[in-house]
């Protein structure tokens, strides 16, 4: 594997393929890599020649008073995972490399953002969707790789892909849990062991929620605000939102074939997402 921090060492290892006509699968990351991350590393190496994961802490889709600095950082760690499970280049970049100098500028993403995250941190997926793009033009894959427990993010991604006519083809791989249930997250490091414990909840509102959809409930409005009492009721986190949408288009109209039930809970030091995708 090679370890590379700079975009002209990034781009020397590309021409090269792109010489050779190597297929690329592309797995951005945050880093602290977990089951989560490997699963969709494991998927780019089943489907690609090449395989670029990146690890970069994106400042821009932090919120002021988000957790920028507590963002758990094991490079090491993570340098020995991407090479075990076969990747070819991890790219590293310092703030520096991605952003030399400011003012930046972002692209605007105004589809499917106004609820859920996009809702409760402001300029998030802009922030996303400019370090996607970005990177997308630095490693230019054919396939890129993102979780499902980030349905929002998929559903914005696809959007850009889409709208700019981007020469990628996205793919969303299922959320890998915990055999308690609890969505592997690399946050889930700064929960509390108490907070840890009672996590599994968000989950477990999710299922009930479903099963209540597939047994035929259909006042929606009655059945989120009833499952977000509960959610408040069996935590010491913050319920953030408890919310079913049509899927992907993110309306509260359900005009898709599919709806999402989604969730986010605030604790101490970690906020946590979760959903559940079923067809309708
Ligand atoms: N449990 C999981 N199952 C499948 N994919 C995951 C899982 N957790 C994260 N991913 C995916 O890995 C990619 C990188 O995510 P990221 O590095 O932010 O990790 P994370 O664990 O989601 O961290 P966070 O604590 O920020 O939620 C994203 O596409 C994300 O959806
Ligand atoms: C896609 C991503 C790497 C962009 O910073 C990030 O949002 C994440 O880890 O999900
Ligand atoms: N995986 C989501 C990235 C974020 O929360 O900033």
């Amino acid at each position: 594997m090679k370890y590379v921090t700079t975009k002209a060492e990034l781009e020397a290892e590309r021409l090269n393929w792109e010489k050779d006509g190597k297929t690329v699968g592309f797995v951005p990351t945050m880093g602290a890599l977990h089951e989560g991350h490997l699963s969709l590393i494991r998927k780019a190496r089943t489907e690609n020649d090449m395989v670029i994961v990146s690890i970069f802490v994106n400042p821009l889709q932090f919120g002021p008073d988000e957790d920028y600095d507590a963002y758990p950082r094991t490079i090491d760690m993570d340098k020995a995972l991407a090479e075990k499970e076969g990747t070819d280049v991890l790219f590293v970049p310092p703030v520096a490399e991605m952003y030399p100098q400011p003012p930046y500028n972002k692209v605007s993403v105004i589809k499917g953002t106004d609820v859920l995250c996009g809702k409760s941190r402001p300029g998030h997926f802009d922030g996303v969707a400019t370090v996607v793009l970005k990177l997308f033009l630095l490693t230019r894959p054919n396939r890129a790789y993102f979780g499902q427990k980030d349905a929002q993010q998929v559903a914005v991604v696809k959007n850009m892909v889409n709208d700019f006519h981007l020469p990628v083809e996205v793919i969303a791989s299922p959320t890998i849990r915990e055999k308690d249930g609890l969505a592997m997250s690399s946050r889930n490091k700064n929960l509390t062991s108490e907070e840890r414990e009672d996590a599994t909840t968000l989950f477990s509102h999710l299922k009930i929620a479903e099963d209540r959809l597939r047994s035929g409930e259909t006042n929606i409005t009655e059945l989120e605000a009833e499952m977000k009492r509960s959610l408040h009721n069996a935590t010491s986190g913050t319920v953030d939102y408890l919310e079913i949408l049509s899927f992907p288009s993110l309306t509260k109209e359900l005009k898709d074939k599919q709806v999402i039930i989604a969730a986010a809970l605030q604790f101490s030091k970690a906020r946590l997402i979760d959903n559940i995708i079923i067809d309708i």
